[in-house]
């Protein structure tokens, strides 16, 4: 059975207690039981993680890397936490393998302050999940399944580092009309 991994960094432990307001009420064993139900119905296998370590998440990334190189991991959806606004060294792991990642805010980081606009994740993600609140860890499930089974190119994560997927192939560039 193929596994997808949910990644969750630092103080995403607090999910529910922590400023409810901002994310909500729910708690991480309530996302992780969310999330288990996605996975055994798209017949998946479910690793669900957190740590407030920077060098154990990247030790993570490693890890299923080579899961998803061997085709046992379809790709992970990972909340950074705050990592996402400081880590170069989680940009260069996501980068450095071939996992899937699609980087997952549970609030709208965009409307928040400033300096949670910049993400180093998102030009190493196939894609983003931003302020849907944590429904949004079943969709992307969901978005990676559909992606896997599909090979659809522009859901492979070289492809995706290359260039948006509504980005011309560098060798079929077209006018676009005037
Ligand atoms: O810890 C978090 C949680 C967060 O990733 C989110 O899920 O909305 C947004 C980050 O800016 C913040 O540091």
């Amino acid at each position: 059975m193929r596994t997808v991994l949910v990644l969750n960094g630092p103080n995403l432990n607090l999910l529910g207690t922590r400023r409810p307001e901002v994310y909500g009420s729910t708690s991480l064993q309530d996302v992780e039981a969310l999330c288990r139900a996605e996975a055994e119905r798209l017949g998946l296998g479910l690793e669900f993680r957190q740590s407030n370590s920077e060098g154990q998440l990247i030790d993570w990334i490693q890890e299923f890397g080579w899961e998803a190189k061997a085709g046992r991991c379809i790709g992970a959806v990972f909340n950074p936490g705050a990592y996402t606004h400081t880590s170069v060294a989680l940009h260069d792991a996501i980068e450095g393998i071939e996992l899937p990642v699609i980087e997952l805010h549970v609030s709208n980081v965009h409307r928040r302050e400033a300096f949670r606009h910049h993400s180093y994740i998102s030009p190493v993600a196939v894609g983003t999940v931003v302020g849907l609140g944590v429904h949004g860890y079943p969709l992307a499930i969901r978005a990676l399944h559909r992606s896997s089974g599909d090979r659809l190119p522009d859901a492979a994560p070289a492809s995706a580092r290359t260039g948006s997927p509504v980005d011309p192939a560098p060798d079929s560039h077209e006018e676009s009309p005037s």
